[in-house]
C-alpha cells in the first residue's frame, strides 16, 4: 500500500505546534546537578520534524507562536536558515515565554528532559492565527499531540485538522506525549482519541498509544482494530531500540528494525524517525523502505548531540542503509 498525496501542492509538509529551545548538556555521562554548560539548539518535536524534512529536501512550513524575545527570534532565524517557511509563525504580544528543555545525559540509556513550560508562547497559538489559505497549499499537516494540551492552542489544532480534511491535506498525528503539559491522562486520552480518529496516519510509541487509550500495557492489535474503524489508513507503533511496526488498514504489517549504533543520547529519535519516514512516503517509497529511512535517520541522530541540528541528509541515510545491508549479507 502507498499513501497518495495531492501532487499539485507547493508544500510537502506543514507542521503545527511548538518551536522551542533545547539546552543539551555539554558535559554528559553525569547528572544535571554536575553539568555546568549547555549548548543551545532549536527544539520541540514539530519544529524538529519541520527542520528534519527540510534538510531532506522537502518543502516544509510551520504554524506556531513564538515569544517576542531573543529565543523567539533565534528560533525563527534558525528555521528560516534551514529552509523552513516561517511566514505563519506569529509573535506573541502578551509577554509569554519560549519553552526551554534542559536535557540530562547520564548515560546513553539514561536521558531525561527538565522542562520549563509555564505560560509558554506556543500554547497561546489562537485559532484565528491558523490560515486555511496556508494549510491548503500543503500535501501534509503534521500535528503534534502536545499542542492539544491547553487552550487556545488546542482549538487552533482542532481547527487546523478540520481545514486539512476539508482541503485534501493528509493529517499525520504524532502523539508526542509530554506528560507535564497535561492536567490528567483522562484529558489527554479524550483529545488524542478525537484527533487520532480523524487523522490519516498516526505515529507514536507503544507507551503513547497506552496514554491515548488510557490503559496500561495495551496491545498493538487492539490499537489498530479500534483506529481502523475511523479515518487512519496507516498506524506506526514504535518500540524504542526494539524497532517499530507499521500497520495498514488493508491488513498489512511491516516491521522496522533499529540500526544499532554508538548512542550518545536517546532523545530526538522519534522526531528524526518521523522526518525520514514521511520523506520516504512523500517521495513515493513503499512502507518497508520508509521504515528503514526512519530507523536510519534515528540511528544517526541518537549518535549525535542535538535533535535538530543533527538531522541527516538523504545521502547519509541511504549510506547507512547500504552499509548495513552489506554487513547483513556478509554476516549470513
Ligand atoms: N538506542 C537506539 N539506537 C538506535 N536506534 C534507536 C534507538 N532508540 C530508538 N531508535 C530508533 O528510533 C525509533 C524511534 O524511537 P522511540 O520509539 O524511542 O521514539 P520516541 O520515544 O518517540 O523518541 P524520543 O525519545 O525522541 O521521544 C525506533 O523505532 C528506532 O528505530
Ligand atoms: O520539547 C521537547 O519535547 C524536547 C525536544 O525539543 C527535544 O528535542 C526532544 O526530546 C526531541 O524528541
Amino acid at each position: 500500500m502507498k499513501i497518495e498525496f495531492n501532487s499539485e501542492r507547493e508544500f510537502d509538509i506543514i507542521a503545527i505546534g511548538r518551536a522551542c529551545i533545547d539546552l543539551n548538556a555539554v558535559e554528559y555521562n553525569r547528572p544535571m546537578e554536575e553539568t555546568m554548560t549547555f549548548k543551545k539548539y532549536v527544539g520541540g518535536s514539530p519544529a524538529n520534524i519541520a527542520i528534519g524534512t527540510s534538510k531532506l529536501g522537502l518543502k516544509a512550513g510551520f504554524i506556531g507562536k513564538l515569544a517576542d524575545d531573543q529565543h523567539g527570534r533565534f528560533i525563527k532565524q534558525y528555521m528560516a536558515g534551514v529552509g523552513v517557511d516561517t511566514s505563519n509563525m506569529v509573535t506573541d504580544q502578551k509577554g509569554h515565554k519560549t519553552g526551554l528543555a534542559f536535557t540530562e545525559i547520564k548515560s546513553p540509556e539514561e536521558c531525561s528532559i527538565l522542562m520549563y513550560r509555564d505560560e509558554v508562547a506556543d500554547l497561546y497559538l489562537d485559532p484565528s492565527e491558523v490560515s486555511e489559505d496556508y494549510i491548503k497549499r500543503s500535501k501534509i499537516l503534521l500535528v503534534s499531540g502536545t499542542a492539544l494540551a491547553k487552550s487556545p492552542s488546542r482549538e487552533a489544532i482542532l481547527k487546523a485538522v478540520q481545514l486539512a480534511k476539508k482541503n485534501d491535506v493528509k493529517v499525520i498525528f504524532e502523539l508526542d506525549y509530554r506528560g507535564y503539559t497535561w492536567a490528567s491522562k483522562e484529558e489527554t486520552s479524550v483529545y488524542y482519541t478525537m484527533v487520532a480518529q480523524q487523522a490519516d496516519v498516526v505515529v507514536g510509541t507503544r507507551d503513547e498509544f497506552d496514554v491515548m487509550e488510557n490503559i496500561e500495557a495495551g496491545s498493538n492489535e487492539a490499537t489498530i482494530s479500534a483506529l481502523f474503524n475511523h479515518s487512519p489508513e496507516l498506524v506506526v507503533i514504535k518500540h524504542g531500540v526494539e524497532g517499530s511496526y507499521a500497520y495498514t488498514k488493508s491488513g498489512e504489517t511491516f516491521r522496522g528494525h533499529a540500526y544499532l549504533t554508538k548512542v550518545l543520547k536517546t532523545f530526538g529519535a522519534g522526531d528524526s524517525y518521523a522526518s525520514a519516514f514521511l520523506y520516504a512516503l512523500i517521495t513515493g517509497k513503499d512502507i518497508e523502505t520508509a521504515l528503514k529511512y526512519g530507523s536510519a535517520s534515528a540511528a544517526i541522530v541518537v549518535s549525535k548531540h542535538s535533535s535538530s541540528e543533527a538531522m541527516p541528509t538523504v545521502e547519509e541515510i541511504e549510506q547507512l542503509i547500504a552499509d548495513r545491508s552489506k554487513e547483513a549479507v556478509t554476516n549470513q
